[in-house]
């Protein structure tokens, strides 16, 4: 499967091009809806949210609840674009000096200046309007459809917050996805630890107070992959290397980790590797899960656990330096809004990348064509794993 996205974060709307989608598999407004509202919320996001309420058109590829096998197409239309329809000009030309003054004040930490120098633009709208993180929410839209066929071949895929500004989750455990689901669903910050989610509520409050912003830490968790999905054998055909790269895409993301990630530095092979089980019942187990459900670049069976690391909103209340790019003078760049956090809302992201990865997967591994054949396919390969 692969998803082209086109539009701008105050231009009419965001729209996606979803190929490869196996017909036969139930897709509703619904289905995406859930997850875009999921998306908006969170404490610590800014005024642009209570503008937005975002709802997906399906507008190609579905019939009475079903996709067709043809390409799947999702628009979702940005309110603000009102506001913005003569700055932006999406469908006309305007010469007024005041509709179209430049942007040449580039910020620190977002795509402003390099976009500029690689594209020609002296006005870094034209950067900014394409690499704002508004792009996310139809990534969410194809990452519902993954879940869609996540869902009919028993896959359940789940996030939550680690860790806002320094502020940690110190219970983390569950019973079940189902639990973890429900319980960070409540949470205004996604976080399963009632305590640390109103601390790091404060945290955001405090930041946002002094002008600042925070970044922190999610995880995506994933129950009922098929064992051996993915490659061993090219590098592109890696599946925690796709993992990987997914959570690196989303905007402000800048490390990731499967399993144990980083700590594995620290540890003895004894005690980082998942020794390997078999019994009649299970077939194959691992007695930990320390790898993350991922060893050769394909699945073990065990649950996926990928963790990302979204750095603070770049764009702050007081003001950091620049330079503008007419003039050469130094500034110290003032904003309208902006998110001071918006960890719980990336968490929704991560999810939605990760589940896309996994479903292209399980569809090119399986077969593409009707779900129903997808069914059987993994079924005769869960039976071939049990056996083997
Ligand atoms: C859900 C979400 C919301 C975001 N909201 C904002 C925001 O309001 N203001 C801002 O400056 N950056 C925001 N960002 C981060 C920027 O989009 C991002 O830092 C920027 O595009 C530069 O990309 P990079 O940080 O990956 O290098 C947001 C990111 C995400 C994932
Ligand atoms: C619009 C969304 O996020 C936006 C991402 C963003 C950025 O620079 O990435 C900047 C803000 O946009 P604006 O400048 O219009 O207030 C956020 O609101 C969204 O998540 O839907």
């Amino acid at each position: 499967m692969r998803y082209l996205t086109a539009g701008e974060s105050h231009g009419p709307q965001l729209t996606a091009i979803v190929e490869g989608v196996p017909a036969g598999l139930e897709l509703t407004a619904e289905h995406i809806n859930e997850d875009l509202a999921r998306r908006q919320k969170g404490h610590g996001r800014g005024r642009r949210m209570q503008i937005e309420t975002d709802r997906v058109q399906i507008v190609g590829g579905v019939r009475h609840g079903a996709t067709l096998g043809s390409p799947v197409a999702l628009v979702v239309e940005n309110k603000d674009f009102t506001h913005w329809r003569n700055i932006m000009g999406a469908d006309h030309v305007d010469e007024d000096a005041e509709v179209k003054r430049q942007i040449t004040k580039p910020r620190p930490g977002h795509a402003d200046l390099n976009g500029a120098i690689k594209y020609g633009h002296r006005d870094m709208r034209n950067v900014l309007e394409r690499s704002s993180a508004r792009e996310t929410t139809v990534r969410v839209a194809t990452g519902a459809v993954a879940k869609q066929i996540l869902k009919a071949v028993g896959v359940n895929i789940a996030c939550h917050v680690l860790e806002i500004g320094g502020v940690k989750a110190e219970q983390t455990s569950y019973q079940s996805l189902a639990e973890l689901q429900e319980k960070t669903e409540a949470s205004p910050v996604r976080c399963l630890d009632e305590e640390a989610g109103q601390k790091m509520m404060k945290a955001i409050d405090e930041a946002k107070e002094n002008g600042d912003s925070i970044g922190g830490v999610v995880e995506v968790v994933v129950e009922g992959m098929p064992t051996a999905v993915g490659s061993y054998v090219h590098y592109d055909r890696k599946l925690d290397s796709k993992l990987a790269a997914a959570i690196m895409s989303i905007n402000a993301f800048k490390g990731v980790e499967i399993g144990v990630g980083f700590e594995a530095a620290r540890k003895p092979g004894s005690e980082v590797h998942d020794e390997i089980l078999w019994s009649e019942e299970q077939g194959y187990t691992r007695k930990t899960n320390n790898a993350g459900g991922l060893e050769g670049g394909m699945t073990t069976g065990m649950p996926i656990v990928v963790r990302g690391v979204m750095k603070p909103i770049p764009t702050l209340y007081k003001p950091l330096q620049s330079v503008d790019i007419d003039t050469k003078e130094p500034f110290a760049a003032s904003i309208e809004r902006s998110d001071s956090c918006a960890v719980p809302a990336a968490a929704v992201v991560a999810e939605s990348v990760i589940a896309w990865e996994l479903a292209s997967a399980i569809v090119e591994q399986f077969g593409s064509d009707r779900i129903d054949l997808l069914q059987q396919n993994i079924n005769e390969h869960r039976k071939h794993a049990a056996q083997f």
